[in-house]
């Protein structure tokens, strides 16, 4: 049985990458096989080897399996935008079953599965089509990151209420300090600790280099992983 998180966040560029790869990183040295997903990345380079999203390539690296590029993503689109003008850019029309067949394929090799949205929570990948409708199919329990900045109290609520209005359980939320110069940074976090209702995961630093391991700013005892060991078996 795979353990399939989604990791959405407050907004673009807030750190949703950075914690989806601490939670792969803090699942490996829980001795479990991991895979990141990022079905859908909008802002890619063109390579030799075909168009390649800095997001995707992180997740791959983070992930103890080891996957081709296609599989961690399937639809690379080339300008960095919203999924739903990005897509028609490059004559792409995303379709959901693309997105699925690419996220069983993942649950048949690895223990957990750590998919990365693009954006926000409503983010549309066309006009009729919004990411959180494909999250709703598959009911997968939702980990909010919170870009701790100005603004973010109000983007955290509203993820939360929508997130829960749309019939999934929010896992837990992570706090990304982000902006080393946003003020009141431990009461913004005292007040989303105590207004989420759901676990706080753990609290990234604003880091001078992103590269290392994240893996230990998490603590994932609130998580139920099927195949997590019992303590000091490994
Ligand atoms: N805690 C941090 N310390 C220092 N830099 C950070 C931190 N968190 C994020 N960043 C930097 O902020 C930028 C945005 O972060 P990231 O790419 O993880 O955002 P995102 O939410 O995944 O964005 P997208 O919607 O494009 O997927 C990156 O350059 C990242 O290295
Ligand atoms: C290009 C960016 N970094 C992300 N990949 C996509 C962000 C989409 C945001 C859409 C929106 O809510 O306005
Ligand atoms: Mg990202």
């Amino acid at each position: 049985m795979t353990d399939t998180y989604f990791v959405t966040g407050t907004d673009t560029d807030i750190g949703k990458t950075l914690a989806a790869k601490a939670l792969l990183q803090a699942v490996n040295a829980l001795g479990m096989r991991t895979a990141g997903y990022k079905p859908v990345a909008a802002g890619c380079e063109q390579t030799s080897e075909g168009l390649r999203n800095g997001d995707a390539l992180t997740l791959q690296r983070a992930g103890s399996v080891a996957l081709d590029y296609a599989s961690v993503n399937p639809y690379a689109l080339t300008r960095p935008l919203s999924p739903h003008l990005a897509a028609p850019m490059d004559n792409v029309n995303i379709d959901a079953a693309v997105l699925t067949q690419g996220l069983r394929q993942l649950q048949a090799s690895a223990d957990v599965v750590v998919v990365e949205g693009a954006g926000g929570w409503l983010v549309p990948l066309s006009d009729t089509q919004n990411l959180n409708q494909w999250v709703i199919e598959h009911r997968l329990p939702v980990i909010l990151v919170v870009g701790i900045r100005l603004g973010c109290l109000n983007h955290a609520l509203l993820s939360k209420r929508v997130i829960e209005a749309d019939g999934l359980r929010l896992a837990g939320w992570i706090a990304n300090h982000v902006d080393p110069n946003a003020a009141c940074q431990q009461e913004n976090l005292a007040y989303l600790t105590r207004h989420l209702g759901t676990p706080l995961l753990g609290r990234i630093p604003h880091l001078q280099e992103t590269g290392g391991d994240v893996g230990h700013y998490l603590d994932l005892s609130a998580l139920t992983l099927q195949g997590r060991q019992p303590p000091g078996s490994l």
